[in-house]
């Protein structure tokens, strides 16, 4: 479903991606790991085309990702969640997640502007498929409440919500359960293996909680430095020496 070969990203000096390569099979739940500043939200920015890539390709479903435009990406099945939480925090429950949704509807700006059928259509679509994933992630008791104030726990979920309405095929997760007690952290994990089935959706999952990494993904991969150190099932990179060395003293 995804290729990426040798892709390299720069920023001045700094070479936040170095030559980087692996590719994700349809409904595979990937890992990305590395210490900080690995490169590891580069990738999912260039992912989701907010940065350029300086070289390589990426090929996703059989197209030139690195060819289709920022706005064109949701369109394309690809959704993404934020390491710091990209909601409005005056925003309801509700329209945080609507929000989504309409980011990635069909309808043009001039079709929506003069409120055509078809987008009324979509509109319903849209907000019926919300309610849905609401419903789904136990978040309906909260869909009124503001953003704002709601415990962290509660906010991961909504962030997920917002990410899942539009039907994604692939989904980004960045960090999805930093910040998250123990209890938490198991219980998102059992969501999200639910979700992937019920929704039928690829993740690949950046995260630096390894107990989470380890225990959710099928197949990971760690950068360092901008560079693929390695690749393969948890066990593997478990006992792998280069990635024990990068992450120098941190259990792995
Ligand atoms: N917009 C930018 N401008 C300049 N440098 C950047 C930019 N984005 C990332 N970098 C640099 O690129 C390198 C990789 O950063 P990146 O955020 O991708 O790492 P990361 O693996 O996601 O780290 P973390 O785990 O801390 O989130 C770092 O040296 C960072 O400072």
């Amino acid at each position: 479903m995804l290729e990426v070969h040798d892709l390299s990203v720069r920023f001045g000096g700094i070479t936040a991606l170095d030559g980087v390569g692996f590719s994700v099979r349809r409904g595979e739940m990937v890992g990305l790991i590395g210490p900080n500043g690995a490169g590891k939200t580069t990738l999912f920015n260039c992912l989701t085309r907010r940065y350029d890539a300086d070289a390589g390709t990426v090929q996703y479903e059989g197209e030139n990702l690195l060819a289709v435009p920022p706005h064109g990406i949701a369109a394309m099945g690809i959704a993404r969640t934020f390491q710091n939480l990209g909601l409005f925090p005056h925003m309801s429950v509700r329209d945080n997640v609507l929000v989504g949704a309409h980011h990635r509807g069909e309808a043009g700006f001039l079709t929506a502007a003069l409120r055509l059928p078809r987008v009324r259509r979509e509109e319903a679509r849209l907000r019926a498929e919300t309610e849905a994933v609401l419903e789904r992630l136990a978040l309906t008791g909260v869909a009124e409440h503001p953003a704002a104030g709601l415990p962290f726990g509660t906010l991961k979920r909504v962030e997920l919500a917002r990410a899942l309405v539009g039907g994604p095929k692939l989904l980004l997760l960045d960090e999805p359960v930093n910040g998250l007690n123990s209890g938490e952290v198991e219980e998102f994990s059992g969501t999200l293996r639910a979700i992937r089935q019920e929704f039928d959706v690829t993740m690949v999952v950046v995260e630096h909680h390894m107990g989470f990494v380890m225990g959710i993904c099928e197949r990971i991969v760690c950068l360092n430095f901008g560079r693929k150190i390695a690749e393969g099932p948890p066990a593997e990179i478990q006992r792998d020496p280069g990635v024990m060395q990068a992450y120098l003293g941190t259990a792995v």
